[in-house]
């Protein structure tokens, strides 16, 4: 499938300021002249920072987290695959850990491309593309063996100004078939939680995972977080979901050929229970709304190609 939008390599022609982008000791950082900048991870090409030109981070990492490669990270944006929560024992990844192996892997940095045009703006708009690969190859023998598939995939960062699109490509580089789900597990920092709320989940099902996994009707297209939440949202309609706070848009997530969005927030009890999960309070400045295609499996055949991801905008 091609991917839309995907921004052109750099023109010789470019003239006018230029992106940076360094890449150091497992950190990949671009800035734009805009000021815009975005800090990635080779473990798990896990985002760890994306600020808007005006310094604010759009995204929550717990002071807590380990950046370090030891554990996956609590904040950002971790990439969830081959499997999304704890597998079905009776599955081809029933033998992985929650949220599979991609998170806690070490991608290689592919390389960098720019663009002078807008990858989601119809506005002239410098972006910037950072790609990472991670392929079966580097897999720790561990999870070469717990799921033995040959598959390819690349993750590619775009920064834009005011926005961040990241998608991800799946491709299935062996003889046999696999099945496999995905979905990017974003920590959104709100400024206060019990100001925001969530549009555009209205008329969905969803399977609440704190409710024993029962399946529910959203009538209220607007979500408040008021407690515990881990919901997935199914095959939505509206491909955006935005997040409010104070009556004020924050943030617009647009899913890109993906039809689920998890939304979770520990709170109190939950955040006590995660060693990772710092301050404690911190449930009060975060929320995840994960995009993904967790609803049943993602079949590809050999040599098959699958593409989904999300366009993010900040609206400060
Ligand atoms: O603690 P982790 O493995 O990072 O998972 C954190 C959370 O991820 C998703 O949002 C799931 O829906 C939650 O059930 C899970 O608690």
């Amino acid at each position: 499938m091609d991917r839309p939008n995907k921004p052109a390599a750099l023109s010789p022609s470019s003239t006018g300021p230029q992106p940076t982008v360094r890449s150091d000791k497992g950190r990949v950082t671009a800035t734009l002249p805009t000021g815009d900048s975005v800090e990635v991870l080779t473990y798990g090409a896990t985002v760890i920072s994306w600020k808007s030109g005006s310094g604010q981070e759009n995204l929550w990492v717990s002071e807590a987290a380990k950046l370090d490669g030891s554990k996956p990270v609590r904040g950002g944006i971790p990439v969830v695959f081959p499997c999304f929560g704890p597998p079905p024992k009776d599955h081809a990844t029933g033998k992985l850990p929650q949220h599979g192996f991609a998170r806690n892997s070490q991608w290689e940095f592919l390389g960098k491309s720019s663009s002078e045009s807008g990858a989601s703006s119809s506005k002239a708009d410098d972006s910037v593309t950072l790609d990472f690969g991670l392929s079966t190859a580097q897999l720790s023998e561990e999870a070469k063996k717990a799921w033995p598939f040959d598959f390819g995939l690349v993750y590619s960062v775009t920064l834009g100004k005011g926005r961040l699109q990241t998608m991800l490509n799946v491709r299935n580089e062996g003889k046999t078939s696999f099945e496999f789900q995905m979905l990017l597990h974003s920590y959104f920092r709100v400024e206060d939680i019990s100001r925001t709320e969530t549009r555009g989940l209205g008329s969905v099902t969803y399977v609440d995972k704190v409710l024993n996994a029962t399946e529910h009707q959203q009538t209220d297209p607007n979500v408040r977080i008021t407690g515990e939440v881990d919901r997935v949202y199914k095959s939505i309609k509206i491909d955006t979901t935005s997040i409010v706070e104070g009556g004020q848009p924050r943030l617009d997530i647009t899913r890109d050929n993906l039809e689920d969005t998890v939304l979770w927030n520990p709170w109190i009890e939950k955040a006590k229970g995660m060693g990772d999960f710092e301050p404690k309070d911190g449930y009060k400045k975060m929320l995840c709304v994960e995009v993904g295609a967790v609803e049943g499996w993602q079949k590809l055949e050999p040599g098959d190609t699958f593409e989904g991801g999300q366009i993010v905008k900040s609206h400060v």
